[in-house]
């Protein structure tokens, strides 16, 4: 193997990245390569070579994400990294990741946060687990409790042309005022959202629109010799105001011939469950959402807003990007202080948004107190009301 030197992909080597991806995850027949080709074009490709042959990949998409606060940061959305069975092990996503993260460093870009294939992959890079995803199911037809408020104007099915504008227009406004959710002016969301519709042979989506929310879905069509069995996968429900939530929902469990509803990408503090008359009509399971990393600790700490003091210093170590290693405030002031809490930057990004505690990754043995009371103080300054959560893939 030759220099495993990550670089910027040129004009020319751009329509052969989907290739290399899809071929990481054993994906590259025709039809696969074709679906992820109008992606390519949103991405800031990197490539690594052996001699001529590219055999690794990791992009990146330039979005916006909402701080605690209601501040928005610019977020470069990692993906697409993938490197070809046979080069493996050998330090080839390594060098990927070193160059992105300098590139990233350099155009200010303070935030990176990627969805990982494995668990295991991108904590010793730094990235931390800062937000849950709650796989909900619900059979059967549950019903309300009493007393739930609903938004009778009426959910409409509209066809996909027309049903993007207003849920873009939608998903801004609510994306404004919720920690987690991202945004992207640049198109990248048709592309992505077309390539998704024929992965795994599912049904395309439908699109059911309420005045102030609506939800995406893909019905899962089934017959038995008892009759219909259909299942709805829910890939995007949001709502404007608790009625219009209601409203959805209402709109999904009294659908005909269903049994069953599912949504892998729910928050994990979602309302559905408070508004059952039985809350164990709903099963929860909590996996990994936004592994995020704070490519500027300064810069990452200064966007967003606290819920506590913000004088607290943090002694924080990085491996991967020393610039950040050092005494911080909260505030991310660089100081010369004595240090309150010691941790790791993969720590701290997971704590960033809100949707880990400082005092659980302490009670893990992974945040360490250096003054009594500073760790109560520096995780409540930190958490927010509300889990952080990202209903978009990327
Ligand atoms: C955001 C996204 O796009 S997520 C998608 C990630 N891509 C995939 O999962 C596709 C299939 N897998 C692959 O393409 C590759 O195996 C990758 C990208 C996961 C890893 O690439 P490699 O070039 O093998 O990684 P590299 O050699 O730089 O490994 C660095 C370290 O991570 C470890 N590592 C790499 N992959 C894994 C893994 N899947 N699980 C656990 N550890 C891993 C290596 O053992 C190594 O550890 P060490 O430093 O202690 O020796």
């Amino acid at each position: 193997m030759g220099n495993l030197e990550a670089r910027k992909l040129d004009a020319g080597e751009q329509d052969e990245f989907p290739a290399v991806f899809g071929a990481a995850f054993l994906e590259d027949s025709e039809a696969d390569v074709a679906r992820l080709r109008p992606i390519a074009p949103f991405v800031t490709a990197l490539g690594v070579f052996d001699d001529a042959e590219m055999i690794g990949t990791a992009g990146h998409y330039d979005l916006t994400i909402t701080l605690p606060g209601g501040h928005h940061s610019r977020l470069a959305g990692v993906t697409l990294v993938g490197v070809k069975p046979g080069h493996r092990r050998r330090g080839v996503l390594t060098s990927l990741i070193r160059e992105q993260l300098d590139d990233l460093r350099e155009s200010g870009v303070a935030l990176a946060a990627l969805y990982a294939s494995e668990g295991a992959i991108y904590g010793r890079f730094g990235y931390g687990m800062a937000s849950f995803e709650n796989h909900l199911s619900l059979s059967g037809k549950p019903g309300f409790r009493t007393g739930v408020e609903v938004d009778d104007r009426p959910v409409r099915e509209v066809e996909r042309d027309r049903a993007l504008p207003v849920i873009q227009q939608q998903h801004a406004r609510i994306a404004a005022n919720r920690v987690g959710w991202t945004g992207r002016a640049d198109g990248s969301w048709e592309a992505l959202e077309l390539m998704r519709r024929s992965r795994n042979g599912r049904q395309p989506p439908r699109y059911a629109l309420h005045p102030e929310g609506h939800v995406i879905y893909r019905p899962e069509t089934k017959w038995t010799d008892r009759g219909p069995d259909y299942r709805l996968e829910i890939t995007h429900l949001m709502a404007e105001t608790p009625q219009a939530y209601a409203a959805l929902w209402r709109y999904l469990l009294e659908f005909d011939l269903v049994r069953e509803l599912h949504w892998g990408k729910a928050a994990i503090d979602e309302p559905i469950v408070h508004l059952l008359a039985d809350p164990r009509a709903v099963d929860q399971r909590i996996v990994d959402g936004l592994w995020l990393r704070l490519v500027d600790v300064r810069a990452a700490l200064a966007a967003r807003e606290l819920n506590g003091p913000d004088d607290v210093v943090l002694e924080v170590t990085d491996a991967f990007c020393p610039w950040n290693s050092g005494r911080w405030r909260l505030s991310g002031e660089c100081t010369t202080a004595p240090a309150q809490v010691a941790l790791d930057v993969a720590d701290l990004a997971a704590a960033y948004l809100g949707g880990t505690t400082l005092s659980q990754l302490a009670a893990a043995g992974r945040v360490r107190e250096l003054e009594p009371g500073a760790l109560t103080a520096a995780s409540r300054a930190l958490a927010t009301d509300r889990a952080p959560s990202c209903p978009d893939a990327f």
